[in-house]
């Protein structure tokens, strides 16, 4: 049996501001560090230890991990940041108050911009500022590969080949895999992972700085999961998340 352990990173400046965050390059909060540094002692104190770590290019997701890993005394493991473990982009909704967009376009609304698995946001137009079509660290990938928007979707099919070509082979190896990442490109790769529907979909949130286990079996299905952690707090989380997009 093989275990991984995926992470969402810790509340960050705008999960506190409630805004759309998509590519937007933000930082944690305290409390988001400190989320960070308590699940690497959860880790440790739960026997937990890894070969390789695998992150975004956004730094809310690289630096819970740099925490959690400092807390285990395993800032030497390597790690490998990809673009395509990126928080799904949220289009010309970033930047944007949640509950204020709630109470301009109606909760069910800003719900299947959130939550629907192929309805995307309205995209960020070609010669807006927010685009990342001049951002250096995506200056390798065709221009066609960055997107202006996108729906959980496309998500899932720009997670799917780092987990084939790179995370499934290195667990197959016998690596022991933390991925530090995003609530919604979690959520593709927990879809993919347990066969998740695409009207399932819509109802999971994933809490920030809460370790969850996979266990797989040989052929990396999962006989469960589960997060460490106290499950009374973690559900609050789930529907504290959930409840990002209501209009206050
Ligand atoms: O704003 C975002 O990028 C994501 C994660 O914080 O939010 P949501 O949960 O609304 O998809």
């Amino acid at each position: 049996m093989y275990k991984l352990v995926l992470m969402r990173h810790g509340e960050s400046t705008w999960n506190l501001a409630n805004r759309f965050t998509g590519w937007t390059d933000v930082d944690l909060t305290e409390k988001g560090v400190a989320e960070a540094r308590a699940a690497g002692e959860l880790l440790k104190q739960s026997g937990f230890d890894f070969d390789i770590a695998y992150t975004s290019v956004l730094k809310r997701a690289v630096r819970t991990l740099w925490n959690t890993l400092d807390t285990m005394d395993l800032m030497w493991l390597p790690v490998q940041h990809d673009w395509r473990l990126n928080e799904r982009h949220y289009g010309a909704l970033q930047g944007l108050n949640k509950a204020e967009t709630a109470a301009q376009y109606g909760e069910d609304q800003v719900m299947i911009w959130r939550r629907s698995y192929d309805i995307p946001p309205l995209p960020l137009a070609q010669d807006d500022p927010r685009t990342d079509f001049n951002n250096p660290r995506y200056a390798q990938l065709d221009p066609k590969q960055i997107p202006l928007t996108e729906c959980l979707k496309d998500t899932v099919e720009r997670v799917l080949p780092v987990w084939n070509d790179s995370i499934a082979p290195a667990i197959k190896s016998g690596k022991r895999v933390l991925i530090s990442a995003h609530g919604n490109s979690l959520r593709a790769l927990i879809k993919m992972l347990d066969g998740v529907s695409d009207q399932d979909i819509v109802g999971l949130n994933v809490p920030n700085g809460q370790p969850l286990v996979y266990e797989l079996d040989a052929d990396l299905k999962p006989i469960r999961h589960y997060y460490l952690g106290d499950q009374d707090a973690i559900n609050a989380a789930m529907a504290a998340v959930a409840n990002q997009g209501r209009a206050n």
